[in-house]
């Protein structure tokens, strides 16, 4: 089964975040993506609400629920006390847990299972019990996978920030590919689904979907918006000629 393209909708929230009015509108292009085919929404809710307000949680809910009731909602983030809330409030499909400090400006590293797995047991006990499939983000590296399946974790999301680096380098590409083959490899030798995302494209996922047949989803923001911006250009200056009176 291929795997299913979750939208990452921080991007679009930062853009609509430089004013003061509701365009883009967050919801509106969580419509658009949906109706497009996408399988899921992707919110990672920062502290600082750099990029998703909290306040578009409840809107994202209701879209899903409302109109897509057989598509996903997933929530990343650090696991404090605030960001278990929003997830016990707004109730995702799949709750990702990423190691992210409040003032990082995107994510860069997965877990260190053996280090961390301590503070992560009861919060994964916590989000279990309540029903959530859980997610753990994780740097390519297959040694970890054992630590993290012992948290009784239903996924990993495979950390692919360093395979995206390579777009200019085919040569180290297929080395960052291997190292997430390999991980995938043993992650589901382990019975954990596997997740992947972090600066992916329409470039680098064909051959990461080949390499992981069984990757049960990506999930995408920074490249997808891009790639609509350049797509959807041409089409929005031809609107903007036409309203001058062209
Ligand atoms: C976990 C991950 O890789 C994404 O959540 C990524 O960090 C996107 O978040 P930002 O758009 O806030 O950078
Ligand atoms: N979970 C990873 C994710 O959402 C990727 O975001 P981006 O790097 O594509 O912006």
């Amino acid at each position: 089964m291929p795997a299913r393209l979750s939208v990452n909708l921080n991007a679009v929230a930062m853009l609509r975040n430089r004013r003061d009015l509701p365009w883009p509108s967050v919801t509106g292009l969580g419509r658009v993506a949906l109706e497009a085919g996408a399988h899921g929404l992707t919110v990672h809710p920062r502290p600082d609400q750099r990029h998703i307000r909290f306040s578009d949680l409840p809107e994202l809910r209701a879209l899903l629920d409302d109109s897509f009731p057989d598509r996903e909602f997933n929530m990343e983030g650090y696991p404090t006390e605030a960001f278990l809330a929003l997830v016990e409030e707004h109730q995702p499909e799949q709750v990702t847990l990423v190691p992210d400090e409040p003032a990082q400006a995107t994510s860069d590293h997965g877990w260190n299972f053996a280090e961390q797995g301590a503070f992560l047991a009861p919060i994964v006990a916590r989000l279990k019990k309540k029903g959530f499939r859980v997610s753990l983000f994780a740097d390519p590296d297959p040694a970890q996978m054992a630590a993290a399946q012992a948290l009784g974790i239903d996924r990993v999301e495979l950390y692919t920030g360093p395979y995206g680096a390579c777009h200019d380098d085919s040569g180290k590409a297929s080395i960052e590919l291997e190292s997430l083959g390999k991980t995938a490899d043993a992650a589901i030798a382990l019975g954990l689904g596997v997740n992947a995302g972090h600066d992916l494209t329409v470039a680098n996922l064909p051959a990461l979907a080949r390499r992981i047949p069984a990757l049960a989803e990506v999930s995408i923001g920074h490249g997808l918006t891009a790639d609509a911006l350049e797509h959807g250009m041409a089409q929005t200056v031809r609107r903007f000629v036409a309203a001058c009176g062209g």
